[in-house]
Order: C-alpha cells, then sequence, then structure tokens
C-alpha cells in the first residue's frame, strides 16, 4: 500500500486494502464540534506532526457515508491553493470506537472514518472572540485578501462553497488564512443549468437570492458572504443576525432596500418573491448605516452586498478594488501577532463554563451559603464586545506588494449567468466504494452565534405576514411549507447551520 509521503497527497494511488488507521494519531484535544462531527488536534506518532482530524459522523447515516462527507473529499482532491485547506489524507478505525468511557460507541457502521488536515491554530470566528481582540485594518485587509484569493481560486475551479462564515475560515500563526469545511460545497459546470438547493449557507450569511427561493445560482452566493463577513470586520459584530428566514430576508430589506425588477431585473420571477415582497418602499441604507466605515471600505462593501447577484462583484474584481492599494495597505502575514490557539469551539465552551460558574455563584448568594463561597475569585468576563472603532494594530508592517491580480485581467466582471450542474448525488460511490480511500488533493465580541442571540437591529418588520414567529423554524405563515426541500430551518445545530447539511442520496437538488 502507498502511504503518502508526509505533507504531500496522495490523490491518485488509493491503498487496494484500506488507508492508514487512526491508530498512527493521537488525539491531543477536541478543537470544533460541528453538524457533520468533531474536530480534534491530534499528533502523527511517527513525525510528531500536528494534524486536525475531522471524524466523520456516522450515527444518523441510514444511507452509508454521507454524501457530505464524499463531496467535500472529492472537492478537496480537486483544489490545490495555500489559501484552501489541505486534506492529506483519510484515515479510519477499523474496530468499533469507544466513548470516552471506552463503551462501543452505538453506530451502525463499526468503524471511524477520519479526514486529516493540516492543523490550523485559530478560526476567525474563535480569534475574533478573544476578550479584547482588536484587529487593525491592515489586518483585515489582509485576511479579506486572503479569503478573496481562495475563494476565487474556487470560482475559477467551478467550486461554489456554500457556506462562507468565520468559524470556516482557519488562520495559524503564520497570519495564513485558508477556506475550510467543504463540507456543503458544490461543483458547478458554467454550461450546465441544474437546479441547486437554496438551503445552504448559514443564514446570517445568506444571499437574498437563495432567502427568496432561487435555484439557479452561481459563485455569486459566496461573495454576499463575503462582504457579512466584511462588514462584521469592520463593525465588531455581525451585521445581519436574522432569527429564521423571513427576519433575515427583512434585515436584509432594511439594510440593502427592497428588491424590484428595476433594481433587480428578473426578481419578480424568483419563486417566493410574492411572498415576501416588502408592503412598502423600502431604501437602501447601507451609506447611511456604515457612514464611520472608510469610504473605500464601503465602496467595495456596497459591490458585495449587492441585491441582484449579476451585478455583485465577484472575487476577482474585489480583488483589485482600490481599497486593497489605499493605504493602510494590507500588512504581511507574517507581521500578525501570535495568538494562542482559538476556535470557535473552545470559546464557546469556555464562556459556557463561565455562565454556569456565575449561576451558580448566583444560585450561592440566594442560597446565603457560608463565607468560604465569597473566598473564590471573582468570575472572569471574556468575549467583550468589541467597539466599532478599529485602531492601527500594534505592528503594522506594511505590505510591499500589490494585491495579486488574478488573471484575466482587471476587466469588471460581475455574475452575469446563473450556473448549475446536472448529475445528482447518486454519481457518488456508495459506502463500501469509499471506504479505505486515502484523499488528498489538492470587532466580534459576540462570538460563537448564540442562536438568535441578538435583537433586530434594523427597525421593524417588512414581511407581509408580519415577520418572524417564532425560533429557528420557518417562522412565517407566508413562508413557503413544504417547499421543495421540507425540513428544518436554519436555527438547526449550534451554529444556525443552513439546510441540507446532510443530504441524502436520491434528492433532486443539492
Ligand atoms: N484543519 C483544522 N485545523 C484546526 N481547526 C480546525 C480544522 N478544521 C476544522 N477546525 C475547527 O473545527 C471547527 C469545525 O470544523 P468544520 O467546520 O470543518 O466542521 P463541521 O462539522 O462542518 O462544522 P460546522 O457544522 O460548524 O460547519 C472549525 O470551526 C474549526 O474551529
Amino acid at each position: 500500500m502507498a502511504i503518502a509521503a508526509l505533507g504531500q497527497l496522495n490523490t491518485n494511488e488509493l491503498p487496494s486494502h484500506g488507508s492508514r488507521s487512526v491508530d498512527c494519531f493521537e488525539k491531543l484535544e477536541q478543537i470544533g464540534e460541528g453538524t457533520y462531527g468533531q474536530v480534534y488536534m491530534a499528533r502523527e506518532k511517527g513525525t510528531g506532526e500536528i494534524v486536525a482530524l475531522k471524524k466523520i459522523r456516522m450515527e444518523n447515516e441510514r444511507e452509508g457515508f454521507p454524501i457530505t462527507a464524499i463531496r467535500e473529499i472529492k472537492i478537496l482532491k480537486r483544489l490545490n491553493h495555500e489559501n484552501v485547506i489541505k486534506l492529506k489524507e483519510v484515515v479510519t478505525s477499523p474496530e468499533p470506537e469507544k466513548d470516552e468511557q471506552g463503551r462501543p460507541e452505538g453506530n451502525k457502521y463499526k468503524g471511524g472514518i477520519y479526514m486529516v488536515f493540516e492543523y490550523m491554530d485559530h478560526d476567525l470566528t474563535g480569534l475574533a472572540d478573544r476578550p479584547g481582540m482588536r484587529f487593525s485594518i491592515p489586518q483585515i485587509k489582509c485576511y479579506m485578501r486572503q479569503l478573496l484569493t481562495g475563494l476565487h481560486y474556487c470560482h475559477i475551479y467551478q467550486v461554489l462553497h456554500r457556506d462562507i462564515k468565520g468559524s470556516n475560515l482557519l488562520i495559524d500563526n503564520e497570519g495564513n488564512l485558508k477556506l475550510a469545511d467543504f463540507g456543503l460545497a458544490r461543483l458547478v459546470a458554467k454550461d450546465q443549468n441544474a437546479n441547486l438547493t437554496n438551503r445552504v449557507i448559514t443564514l446570517w450569511y445568506r444571499p437574498p437570492e437563495l432567502l427568496l427561493g432561487a435555484t439557479k445560482y452561481g459563485p455569486a452566493v459566496d461573495m454576499w458572504s463575503v462582504g457579512c463577513i466584511f462588514a462584521e470586520l469592520l463593525q465588531g459584530k455581525p451585521i445581519l443576525p436574522g432569527k429564521d428566514e423571513p427576519d433575515q430576508l427583512n434585515k436584509i430589506f432594511e439594510l440593502c432596500g427592497a428588491p424590484d425588477d428595476t433594481n433587480w431585473p428578473g426578481v419578480s420571477k424568483i419563486p417566493w418573491y410574492n411572498n415576501f415582497k416588502p408592503t412598502r418602499p423600502i431604501k437602501r441604507r447601507l451609506k447611511d448605516v456604515f457612514r464611520h466605515f472608510d469610504p473605500l471600505a464601503l465602496e467595495l462593501l456596497e459591490r458585495m452586498l449587492t441585491l441582484d447577484p449579476s451585478q455583485r462583484i465577484s472575487a476577482r474584481d474585489a480583488l483589485v478594488a482600490e481599497y486593497f492599494w489605499a493605504d493602510p495597505k494590507p500588512c504581511d502575514p507574517k507581521s500578525l501577532p501570535k495568538y494562542e490557539s482559538s476556535h470557535e469551539f473552545q470559546t464557546k465552551k469556555k464562556r459556557q463554563q463561565q455562565r454556569q460558574q456565575q449561576g451558580e455563584a448566583a444560585k450561592r448568594q440566594r442560597l446565603q451559603l457560608p463565607s468560604q463561597h465569597s473566598r473564590l475569585p471573582p468570575i472572569q468576563q471574556s468575549g467583550q464586545p468589541h467597539t466599532a472603532q478599529i485602531r492601527p494594530g500594534p505592528n503594522p508592517l506594511m505590505h510591499g506588494s500589490q494585491p495579486p491580480v488574478p488573471a484575466g485581467g482587471a476587466q469588471v466582471h460581475h455574475y452575469g449567468k446563473h450556473h448549475g450542474q446536472s448529475g445528482g448525488p447518486n454519481r457518488y460511490p456508495s459506502s463500501r466504494g469509499c471506504q479505505g480511500s486515502s484523499a488528498v488533493g489538492g470587532g466580534y465580541g459576540i462570538g460563537p452565534y448564540p442562536p438568535q442571540g441578538r435583537a433586530p437591529s434594523y427597525g421593524s418588520s417588512v414581511m407581509p405576514g408580519g415577520g418572524p414567529r417564532g425560533q429557528g423554524g420557518w417562522g412565517a405563515s407566508n413562508y413557503p411549507q413544504g417547499g421543495p426541500y421540507g425540513g428544518s430551518g436554519p436555527g438547526r445545530g449550534l451554529n444556525m447551520k443552513g439546510g441540507n447539511r446532510n443530504p441524502q442520496y436520491g434528492g433532486s437538488q443539492i
């Protein structure tokens, strides 16, 4: 069996009788918990190399190996770029796995499957959520430029990420930012025109066309999410924290204006437009709401948060925007300060512990327990909210070089066309076919997004049905129920994950 050399990708030579065992790694600490599975920091026993192990969740899989994992592996094998996370290999645990108490875990598949990634010290949400954390403008420019470079690369290779958000942007202590979590990603050929699901992208970062029910879309969906991240970095908190889909649309309209056939030709033909078209005119207020931003930042943001996807700026054009050329320039990633590792999962856990301690302290106080308790140290508060103010960083080394100009010149480039790809999930191999394959290739302060954790920032509801109702579901009565995608609402899971995280084989739109 051929095993990939350390740091190399074993793309073509799949082992004939299984991949390496997870026993080649020593798990050190859990660093992530997603819809998809747990993520661990681990050490390769032979070499001492630190990696991230992402366990593929199998417990709920009736149909064998999850399609999202197959897709993530398949897509990551295609991609090889410094701003895209590297999948080093896939390893298995052939024996039934044990839980922390040593009991066998009850999944149907009697082994475990892990993706092995290069290890990254932080995710953007975890990093931003560190107490007292402030990103400087050169630092924001540096991260944004890397995000756009990675995304531009994906789009060139016809990959839509479909889940751009802070916790999926990984950062190492060299200041490198990489796109991760391709579990919702999709390959789309330009010349194909298949329907895709609109139940993707975490709610707060989901573009209006998906919320209105579009099933033909392209890379512009990712650019909306990038706009939300950009504004969030500058503002210090998420800018569109909707409670559910109708509320999300409501917030978008209040900020970006109401869509109509003038500012977005064809919008009235999108399936759910009539259910949601506002009953009164709403002006775009983006310039006003973010008037304190640098004018060049605002200009770029305007082009990212453009309602009409065909007029939204592409990653390629964003990279050559004047914002990245003007002073202060993006800093050199290596000049960025090094921080202790911070992942969203860890900061969230710390905060939970603190809340628990606070609760216990309050309870004790109420019960007037003896003085032993009053000697306990005061509970530390973490995750102080960022202010909107951005100060220059402590060491804003200017980046001498110009922003990378992607191939094809600097012509203005929008997403004029919707793309799609035919060919459903049945193209993917069954679980047996996957087994044993090595895959290779290729100012917050609010932090870990408490579900429905924040008050709406943009005024009243404009929804004809009176706006959001209920929590984390298809709240408003006029939101299509039992539509083509059925199922759960956006509040599922801790991260308000979008829709079909684990679409089963046979679904028509993915
Ligand atoms: N290569 C890595 N290095 C370090 N940390 C990682 C790595 N990959 C993932 N993580 C951590 O684990 C978290 C979850 O990973 P990932 O998003 O890939 O899993 P997921 O199950 O798809 O999660 P979600 O449902 O939140 O999208 C990330 O936010 C990050 O903090």
